[in-house]
């Protein structure tokens, strides 16, 4: 924004003031400090700025406070665009690291819980495997129980034993089975039991009756501990390493237990205290050295327990698939990030904030008439207000809102502004008229004509509103002369603003569908002076003259131009010879004045 407001000014009349209203100071024998006049002699300040800049009792009201405000304003302006700068930079770093470090740190998430997931979803493989495992063991053996209930021959007789017999040799899973009488166990399998053995606690009773028991041992020969199950009088014995013998990465661990938590049979020693929690909270679940899953059924929950490092292989696979993701997408949000500080740090950005806050004011140039010296309207010039109250001036803006459309908005706030600002002083006086300018850009559809139509409707009307076009607005022969026709068509008053400085010759001004002619300050300047340019003045003047428009000359600076204006026939006038724009409340004052 410095750069801008630095840039490409095509007057500097702040700065004029300052060196002038000094100069003028130190002629009357003033006394200037820190912005200030003070009056040494008693007498002076006033003349000193009103001398310098305005006429006679007409003192521009932009040197009449004896402060040079709106200079230190405007620099004020610096600093006050240079923090919204850093502000808008630092936020702009900030989201931009954030935009890197969240889609990448989101991956980092993602690659960890998609390799958790993976071995999880492993460990519940296995789980099923053991599920399945367990359930066809104690099937089986069930089904070999059930077989011999209720007992149809003698118990313990040689057909009885031959029976329990061909079950154990049948039934893969039973290693031994036996017949209890009075909780003693009568025989086995393999013959009549001369021990006296009795039957164990009972740890489980599963949905089809069958009573579970842990580390039961054989009488009959030497064996590690069993788990029985009975059923009626009988039972049989099963080794339950069976329920657990899966093919598995060695790393593992294997459980199975009955709701209660008690381990039926285990596999890699996995900690009981582990095991007992996963069959209180079935499902998947993870602590700082496993990896678990639990799978249950009616009766049992099978529980696989794996080594957590056992994720950092699928993890490291996972990352290389993931990361590049995440820094791509942190690197396009980077870049959109970069993209929109870009834009909002661009004039034209800047603009579309401004337009959508309505920072636009109008001030009011007046125009005065020549013959008379009287104030007979005003040129409406569009004030950007920044929030430390300095203005930024239309050249620096105008020419980007031009190009880049925005100019559409600012036209119609201008045009709404002029409305409510001067829309009972037009009623009220009706020499009075208000110029707007407009852009090419402004010279199409109906959008535009109808805001001009509400400025009618506060009782404003059309011919005291004039509609400033640069040339550019009549290089097209289309819709802008269309547009211009229908303006004029409806009682308002075209000018041609800035006549000179563009394409038109002055042949092609008797076709232009105008009203007024205003010169530009650039041949306005040369008048009295002997230069090249200094004979086009006047052939303007003669011209306009000729196609009987009305003449207006702008940047009128000094008496001697405005003398020579007067005496060539030139209306009306407009500088600071006689007033700077200035907010609505003093011009009106000056109108009235
Ligand atoms: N050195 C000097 N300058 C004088 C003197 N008298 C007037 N000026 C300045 O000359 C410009 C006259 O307006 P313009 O030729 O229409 O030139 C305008 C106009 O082309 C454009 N502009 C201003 N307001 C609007 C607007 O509402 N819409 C559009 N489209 N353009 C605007 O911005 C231009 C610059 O406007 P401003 O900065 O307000 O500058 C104004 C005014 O302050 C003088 O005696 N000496």
């Amino acid at each position: 924004m410095r750069r801008h407001l630095l840039a490409g000014r095509k007057h500097q009349p702040h700065e004029l003031d300052v060196v002038g209203l000094q100069e003028c100071a130190a002629f009357r024998g003033l006394h200037v400090q820190r912005g200030e006049i003070h009056d040494l002699t008693g007498c002076g300040v006033d003349e000193c700025h009103a001398g310098q800049y305005g006429k006679a009792g007409r003192r521009c009201p932009e040197a009449r406070s004896g402060r040079y405000s709106r200079v230190s304003h405007k620099a004020q302006s610096m600093p006050h665009q240079a923090r919204k700068r850093t502000q808008v930079i630092v936020v702009a770093v900030a989201l931009a690291v954030g935009a890197v470090a969240v889609p990448v740190a989101a991956m980092f998430y993602l690659a960890w819980a998609r390799a958790v997931r993976d071995e999880q979803e492993q460990l519940a493989e296995v789980a099923g495997r053991v599920m399945l495992r367990t359930r066809r063991t104690m099937d089986e053996t069930a089904q070999a129980l059930w077989a011999l209930e209720p007992l149809r021959t003698a118990p313990c007789s040689p057909e009885h034993i031959a029976q329990m017999q061909a079950a154990t040799l049948n039934t893969i899973s039973v290693q031994e089975m036996g017949f209890f009488e009075d909780d003693l166990l009568k025989c086995t399998s393999w013959g009549i039991t001369t021990q006296t053995v009795h039957q164990g606690p009972i740890d489980a009773i599963t949905k089809d009756g069958v009573k579970l028991s842990r580390d039961v041992l054989s009488v009959v020969r030497e064996s590690r501990p069993l788990l029985a199950m009975r059923y009626g009088n009988h039972n049989v014995l099963i080794d339950p390493a069976r329920l657990v013998d899966v093919v598995i990465d060695p790393a593992m661990q294997l459980a199975v237990a009955t709701h209660a938590g008690a381990l039926l049979a285990t596999r890699n020693a996995p900690d009981p205290a582990q095991v007992r929690h996963l069959v209180g909270h079935p499902g998947k679940d993870l602590d700082d050295s496993h990896v678990m899953v639990s799978t249950e059924d009616g009766d049992v929950v099978a529980v696989v327990l794996g080594p957590r490092s056992r994720i950092a292989d699928d993890l490291a696979r996972q990352q290389r698939v993931l990361l590049p993701i995440g820094v791509a997408m942190g690197g396009f949000m980077a870049a959109g990030v970069v993209w929109l500080s870009r834009r909002r740090l661009s004039l034209s950005g800047e603009l579309a904030i401004a337009i959508r806050n309505r920072e636009f004011c109008v001030h009011y140039q007046p125009l005065i008439e020549l013959r008379t010296g009287r104030c007979v309207g005003a040129e409406a010039l569009v004030r950007w207000q920044l929030a430390d109250g300095s203005y930024v001036k239309p050249d620096l803006f105008i020419p980007v809102a031009e190009e880049t459309g925005q100019i559409v908005q600012i036209t119609e706030q201008v045009i709404a502004a002029v409305g409510r600002d001067l829309g009972a002083a037009l009623a009220a006086d009706r020499t009075l008229h208000v110029a707007i300018n407009l852009s090419a850009r402004d010279l199409e559809g109906e959008r535009l004509l109808g805001l001009l139509d509400d400025l009618t409707r506060r009782g404003i009307e059309p011919r005291q509103v004039w509609l400033e076009v640069t040339e550019r607005g009549f290089v097209d022969d289309g819709a802008p002369r269309a547009w211009l026709d229908k303006a004029r068509a409806a009682g308002y008053v075209v000018a041609i603003d800035d006549f000179g400085t563009g394409y038109s010759s002055l042949s092609y001004l008797q076709k232009l569908p105008i009203d007024a002619l205003k010169i530009d300050k650039s041949f306005v300047d040369t008048v009295g002076l002997e230069t090249v340019t200094a004979c086009v003045a006047p052939h303007i003047i003669e011209l306009a003259k000729e196609l009987r428009f009305m003449i207006v000359a702008e940047g009128v600076e000094t008496q001697a131009q405005a003398d020579y204006l007067l005496a060539h026939g030139v209306h009306y006038a407009q500088g600071w010879l006689y007033a700077k724009a200035m907010p609505v409340e003093e011009f009106l004052v000056f109108a009235n004045t």
